[in-house]
């Protein structure tokens, strides 16, 4: 048990340098708190709403990991660290991008009708 918490604080310790350092998590949070307490507000399903902010945001703290060692084994300009972080950005993009369809999916419609535009 002592292990596991000495680990857990290692893996908030991550969390923690993300929310600081990445502007891009920040806003990542942000919009996804605003989906779930959205998702409450219509009450639409939770579930398909809080794994896609999970995807989001776990992808987005992997990028960070993956910049840091890039940027550790490569400080200069390499063809292959260029690879390396653009694929990661990629893989955020397309998280994000299924984020907006998803939350398009689950909102959007009780949320209409919340507003009474339906
Ligand atoms: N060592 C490198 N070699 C080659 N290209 C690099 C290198 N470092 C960065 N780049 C290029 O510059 C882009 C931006 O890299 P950078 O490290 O500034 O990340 P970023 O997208 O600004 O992320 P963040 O703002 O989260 O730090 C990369 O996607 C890549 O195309």
């Amino acid at each position: 048990m002592r292990r596991w918490l000495v680990s857990a604080g290692f893996a908030l310790a991550g969390i923690r340098y993300g929310w600081a350092s990445q502007r891009n998590f920040r806003i990542e949070v942000t919009l996804g708190t605003v989906a779930v307490l959205t998702a409450v507000w219509v009450r639409a399903p939770l579930a398909p709403v809080l794994l896609a902010c999970g995807l989001v945001l776990s992808l987005e703290l992997l990028n960070t990991a993956l910049e840091a060692v890039v940027d550790l084994v490569s400080p200069d300009r390499h063809p292959l660290a260029k690879v390396a972080k653009d694929a990661a950005a990629g893989a955020v993009l397309l998280a994000c991008a299924a984020a907006v369809l998803v939350g398009a999916d689950v909102l959007g419609p009780p949320l209409l009708h919340r507003l009474g535009l339906t």
